[in-house]
């Protein structure tokens, strides 16, 4: 049985004020049994979060990490740092940073390496670009990234990793992909996960759907038997949208 996972990403939005603020309006609210809630935030907000979400069961992620522990990167931060800080999850190769950062298949996994290394848990990105989907590059695309992401992980590791699968074209756009389209395809990954591994670290893998979700349409997505959840943008950024996100994962 997966346990839903509602994770908002903030993207570079928020203060340290700002996110304490949005903390303590969402404290105890988007606290679901049964329901695992997620803040992905900017690093300069890191300790102040998970500070604040001590004796809570939300979980505080990052947005990035670099592969290796330490050494002249200037502006990285590593995975050590994240661990030391108190972060349970970090995002690895979301689309903005495939696009603007030139993350490559081979930087997501060795940064998803480096996540397993320190106890961090990946939220891993895949997603096809609008012309690879109007070619019907879709699920190629998808498993391309997959199998690269999950390269040299032990079936252990592997059944640990969260999945957010995030048409590009669908973020921010409010052109969300129908759930009937996104089982589709997330059904697709896990049996890719099922022909690297097996059955059981397949269905034991938590696999998101991402793309302007919001609170009207996150449980017609959580209604789908491969849909373990959503990764939020612009609706996470809101305290009353990021609750009824949660309340709507259930
Ligand atoms: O990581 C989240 C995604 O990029 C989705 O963003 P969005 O919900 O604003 O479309």
């Amino acid at each position: 049985m997966r346990k839903p996972i509602i994770a908002g990403n903030w993207k570079m939005f928020k203060t340290v004020s700002e996110a304490t603020a949005f903390f303590a309006d969402v404290k105890g609210k988007a606290e679901v049994d049964g329901v695992e809630a997620v803040i992905c935030a900017p690093f300069t907000t890191l300790p102040a979060l998970v500070e604040a979400a001590k004796g809570t069961s939300i979980a505080i992620g990052a947005q990035n990490v670099h592969f290796e522990d330490n050494g002249a990167y200037t502006g990285e931060i590593s995975g050590i740092m994240l661990k030391d800080l108190g972060v349970k999850y970090v995002i690895i190769g979301h689309s903005e940073r495939r696009a603007y950062f030139a993350e490559t298949d081979e930087v997501v996994n060795k940064k998803v390496q480096a996540a397993f290394k320190h106890g961090l848990t990946p939220i891993v990105c895949v997603g096809e670009k609008l012309e690879e989907r109007e070619a019907e590059q879709t699920k190629n695309v998808c498993k391309v990234q997959t199998e690269a992401a999950f390269q040299g992980l032990s079936a252990a590791q592997a059944a640990e990793v969260v999945i957010a699968y995030e048409p590009i074209w669908a973020i921010g756009t409010g052109k969300s992909s129908t759930s009937a389209d996104a089982e589709d395809v997330i059904a697709f990954i896990r049996g890719v996960v099922a022909g690297l591994y097996d059955a059981a670290t397949a269905n034991a893998v938590r696999i998101q759907y991402g793309g302007s979700v919001k609170p009207n349409n996150v449980s017609e997505y959580m209604g789908q038997s491969n849909i373990d959840g959503a990764l939020v943008g612009g609706a996470s950024l809101e305290p009353a949208s990021f609750i009824q996100l949660v309340e709507g994962a259930k």
